[in-house]
């Protein structure tokens, strides 16, 4: 891992992770990792492996059972953290009554960002005609699309994508891949799906199965 430069290195640690939403089951048992540096990390595993219960711990909502993991060296659960990391789930989590337009400002807010870059990104994904649109009425894809663009807004250094590609059209997949490759020179991006854009360079492979 490592092109280009970022002070501080983005990296993401993962001591003796053992991962469960109930006593009655855990997801995953005792997993060690350690990246450092930016790039691209493809997570793979079959169905219901413990891919995106990953993510849910990265994101720091699913506390760890046992071990630790850390963003940028920070426990993902520190509020801290919340300023360089970014976490796309697979399901977008929209509000019904608000329209596309206004979720593109409620997340620059949230980011302390101008909405002008999601605004501008937005465009380019073709959401312009759908700005004034209550999200209850939008598409399946418009969805993904716009939660995608929520869950980038503003400054990161790690980011954690789930499912990014699911339901969007091919040629908003290639603009996906080229923002995505371009935050990669300088940050740690992680990827959940199953099947991952040709235009798309990965870096590292995480096989959730071999360790
Ligand atoms: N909120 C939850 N509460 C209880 N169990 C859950 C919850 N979310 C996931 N699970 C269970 O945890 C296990 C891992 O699920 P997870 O969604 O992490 O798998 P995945 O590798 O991301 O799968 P897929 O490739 O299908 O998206 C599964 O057995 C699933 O049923």
């Amino acid at each position: 891992m490592g092109r280009g430069e970022s002070s501080p290195l983005p990296s993401f640690e993962v001591n003796n992770l053992t991962l469960a939403y109930s006593s009655e089951y855990t997801v995953l048992k005792d997993l060690n990792l350690s990246i450092n540096g930016s790039g691209i990390v493809h997570i793979t595993a079959p169905n219901g492996y413990g891919k995106s219960t990953l993510i849910e711990a990265a994101s720091g909502y699913l506390h760890p059972i046992y071990g630790k993991i850390l963003i940028n060296g920070v426990d993902a659960s520190s509020p801290e953290t919340r300023k360089y990391r970014r976490i796309c789930r697979a399901t977008p989590a929209l509000h019904p009554n608000l329209s596309l337009v206004d979720h593109l400002v409620l997340s620059s807010q949230l980011t302390g960002v101008s909405k002008d870059e999601a605004i501008q990104r937005a465009i380019r994904f073709g959401l312009n005609i759908w700005f004034g649109k209550r999200t209850d009425a939008l598409s399946t894809g418009t969805r993904k699309k716009l939660w995608y663009i929520m869950c980038t807004t503003g400054k990161f250094n790690v980011a954690f994508l789930d499912e990014p590609f699911n339901g969007v059209d091919k040629e908003s997949v290639e603009l996906m891949s080229e923002e995505i490759c371009r935050w990669s020179s300088r940050s740690l991006i992680f990827i959940s799906s199953h099947v991952i854009p040709q235009s798309l360079h990965i870096d590292m492979t995480l096989d959730l199965t071999k360790y």
